[in-house]
């Protein structure tokens, strides 16, 4: 796998040998995985483990085995890691791929009862709220029910509701879905500014969603982590692939896409290569 630093400074999210289980099915197959502060984008094909990884990082989902640390403590699953789970959780935000919401609720009320459930004081909480619901861009829809908005609007009430405790870390899965380009535009920058305090991991499909806000980006693919990069670097290698092989295969509209590609066809060639010569020195030894 390449790997690159994924940030300066402390790491505040470290997996180590972490595996995740839904029945028969290995989603992750003991990854580790080191961040700190910045925005990391998270891609892979559907199926991946993405989501299964925002998941534990949240502490919704308990892993088969392996260790999670948030913020410096272990929240991997443990009775012993409950108080820790605890403490760290008023310090996330989560935007979960399906957004559970109270319709009949307006976007204040359902933030403000978002920053209740995080503990946070009740004096600081109105103008918390006003305020996350400003970075997304819905101050005028504040006092509207929330089953009166668009599927995008809501999409960023999810996202307001992440954001409402200015947490230390921050998970967002598939935030940008149905949200306009002007809106999506608006967002990309909210990511770089909130990426220069927090560690914020974002899953998404949009290629140039990560090359525009993220500063590294973690590759996915059958459960396991592939391939960790500048947004930059990943772009850059599928000139470097052409080079090194002489493929001539173009596809992908962008440049980061075309890396993207690259980079998950390396991956399973060298993949291919190691199953052929496992069977073949399986046969040899038989
Ligand atoms: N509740 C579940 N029960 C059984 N298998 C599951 C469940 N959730 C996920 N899986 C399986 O775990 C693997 C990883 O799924 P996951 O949702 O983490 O991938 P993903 O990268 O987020 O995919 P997508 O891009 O489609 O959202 C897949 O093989 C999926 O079929």
């Amino acid at each position: 796998m390449s790997t690159a630093p994924p940030s300066d400074g402390p790491v505040t999210v470290a997996v180590d040998a972490l595996t995740v289980k839904h029945r028969r099915t290995t989603a992750l197959d003991a990854i580790d995985l080191e961040l700190g502060t910045g925005v990391h984008g998270l891609l892979g094909p559907n199926g991946a483990g993405k989501t299964s990884l925002i998941r534990v990082l949240a502490t919704v989902a308990a892993p088969a085995s392996g260790s999670v640390r948030l913020l410096g403590h272990g929240v991997a699953g443990g009775a012993s890691d409950h108080a820790a789970r605890t403490a760290v959780r008023r310090r996330l935000g989560y935007l979960p791929q399906e957004f559970g919401y109270y319709p009949r609720f307006t976007v204040r009320e359902f933030v403000t009862y978002v920053a209740w459930l995080k503990e946070m004081p009740g004096d600081a909480t109105p103008e918390a709220v006003e305020r996350a619901v400003e970075r997304v861009g819905l101050t005028d829809r504040i006092d509207a029910k929330i089953r009166t908005l668009s599927g995008g609007m809501v999409r960023r009430v999810g996202i307001a509701q992440a954001l409402v405790n200015d947490p230390d870390v921050l998970l967002l899965d598939e935030p940008t879905t149905g949200i306009d380009p002007e809106q999506r535009v608006r967002f990309r920058s909210l990511l770089r500014q909130l990426g220069t305090t927090s560690t914020v991991i974002v899953a998404t499909h949009l290629v140039e969603d990560v090359a525009a806000a993220c500063t590294s980006v973690t590759l996915m693919d059958e459960g396991h982590v592939v391939h960790q990069d500048t947004p930059a670097a990943l772009a850059a290698l599928a000139e470097d692939a052409r080079g090194d092989t002489g493929e001539t295969e173009d596809i992908g509209d962008t440049a980061i896409e075309r890396g993207y590609l690259a980079a998950l066809r390396r991956h399973r060639t060298a993949s291919a290569g190691t199953a052929t010569t496992g069977v073949a020195a399986g046969k040899a030894g038989a």
